[in-house]
């Protein structure tokens, strides 16, 4: 099928839809009135988009941990007591590995190996092989609303499935979910895959039924600077709304100086909202703030810290859901009570700071604009390079390094990139590689690198890069020559 940034049609929807329903047997299970008719009967209290809704209109901050297991009774009652002990907000299904890679065979294993070793087998919820039935089982066991956090290049079977299943919410992108994730897979496959799964959204939409898209934010985790994170954000919430999705949290993972990720936040909204207006797509939007996604301490005390912080901020930003750690986070898996403790922590922060912001500031300000700016000039190249066409622009721009993701591991990134931190600890870019930014952006992203390397009397360096990547590990946000 030829790429282009139009709503798919129906003829085009059914006839990959045939195809799609029959990559694993419990895609037979998913029959789009039988859905509709069960999702029309799931309590408000339980729908994803309406719960955002309201905490948005609120100003308050929902709290939302990953979690999954391999077996559908153990999932519940994981997700049980991260509802009633650890007090979350809204409820994942963290997906597995191999579900993430269409390998639904390695899940069949895994699903009985689980059985036999009484513990989980694998890294997660392999919802495909479970199916509609018991996604609405876990859906009627739980009162929260259900979102599918996974990894996934290929979702169109999994995304039928947790509709069908009552789940409201389904995180993920066609470059989110390629680039960070994936190693060969084309990314003008993924974004056609894409398109499949946020119009199935638009559909559900269509008939009533409210669906809300989550881009994954934080990419690779690993000092993105905000505006490349903002650019695949907005990129893709734009993707999704040509598609007819109308409820959309776009997200962003934390980077540490408290002015900078309170701007990224501020300028996502903002400018996600411009771009909406501009094209004339209305959505309603909401923000997702992800606690520190790089190295953690192994001390589960300085786990803490760094939890507390990312809540901290999300509060001060005003996000409308922040995604919790756990003190297990530089071992692993969490155990359900470290889990529990995560959500704790970041709860009884968020209730300390509720209702305050940070306030403008001449800095803020600054920060905003600054990320405004260096997103604009790369959306702008995006839409020259698709000859307007943003899903064109977005593959040309993948193959050029106008867009470009700082450690991904996939072939089609072109790697060029290096972030840094300054000296206050914001990601400023190190290398630009191809990514057309002004002349003044990158004079002042240099500057700011200079000013660091002036106060630890050495270069700016890739050795910054490394000191920056080790550096909340092992208790400091700007890695400082030892
Ligand atoms: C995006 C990476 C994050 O997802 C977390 N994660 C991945 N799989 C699971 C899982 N099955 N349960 C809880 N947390 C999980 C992981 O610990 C890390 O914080």
């Amino acid at each position: 099928m030829e790429l282009k940034n139009k709503r798919l049609t129906e003829a085009e929807f059914s006839k990959q839809r045939e195809e799609v329903l029959t990559h694993w047997p419990t895609g037979k299970d998913v029959n789009l009135q039988e859905a509709v008719e069960y999702l029309k009967k799931v309590p408000e209290h339980k729908n994803f988009a309406a719960k955002l809704r309201k905490a948005n209109q609120e100003g308050i901050t929902l709290v939302q941990p990953r979690a999954g297991v391999a077996l559908v009774d153990e999932h519940i009652k994981l997700l049980q007591y991260l509802q009633d002990e650890g007090g979350a907000d809204l409820l994942p299904n963290t997906i597995d590995s191999y579900t993430r890679q269409n390998r639904y065979n390695e899940c069949e294993v895994g699903i009985q190996e689980s059985i036999k070793e009484n513990r989980s087998m694998l890294n997660g919820f392999p919802v495909v092989n479970h199916g509609v039935a018991n996604c609405r089982k876990v859906l009627e066991a739980v009162e929260l609303p259900l979102q599918a956090r996974h990894g996934t290049p290929d979702a169109r079977l999994l995304t039928e499935i947790i509709h069908a299943g009552g789940w409201t919410s389904n995180e993920g992108g066609g470059i989110s979910y390629n680039i960070p994730y994936a190693k060969s897979v084309s990314l003008e496959k993924t974004i056609l895959d894409w398109q499949y799964c946020d119009r199935l959204t638009g559909m559900y939409e269509e008939m009533g039924i409210e669906i809300n898209r989550e881009p994954f934010g934080p990419l690779t985790g690993t000092l993105v600077p905000p505006s490349m994170s903002n650019v695949v954000a907005i990129v893709e919430g734009l993707l999704a709304a040509e598609q007819g999705v109308k409820n959309l949290t776009l997200g962003y993972g934390q980077c540490g100086n408290l002015v900078q990720d309170v701007a990224a936040i501020r300028a996502l909204v903002e400018q996600a909202s411009e771009y909406f207006k501009t094209y004339g797509y209305n959505v309603e939007l909401t923000t997702v703030f992800h606690q520190w996604m790089g190295g953690f301490p192994a001390d589960e005390s300085k786990a803490f810290g760094v939890i507390s912080w990312g809540s901290a901020t999300a509060a001060l930003a005003g996000a409308t859901k922040v995604i919790v750690k756990t003190p297990h986070e530089a071992i692993g898996i969490p155990t359900k009570e470290a889990n529990a403790q995560g959500i704790k922590a970041t709860k009884q922060t968020l209730n300390l700071l509720k209702g305050q912001r940070l306030p403008m500031s001449k800095e803020l300000e600054q920060e905003i604009n600054l990320i405004k700016a260096e997103t604009k000039c790369i959306i702008d190249k995006l839409f020259e390079l698709g000859k307007g066409d943003l899903a064109v622009g977005v593959v040309k721009a993948f193959e050029t390094g106008v867009m470009d993701i700082p450690f991904a591991p996939s072939k089609y990134n072109a790697g060029k990139i290096l972030p840094a931190r300054d000296n206050n600890g914001a990601v400023r870019y190190l290398e630009f590689g191809n990514i057309p930014m002004s002349k003044e952006i990158k004079d002042f992203n240099r500057q700011l690198l200079e000013e660091r390397a002036k106060t630890e009397g050495r270069d700016v360096s890739f050795q910054m890069v490394v000191d920056d990547i080790y550096a909340v590990g092992k208790g400091t946000l700007v890695g400082r020559p030892e």
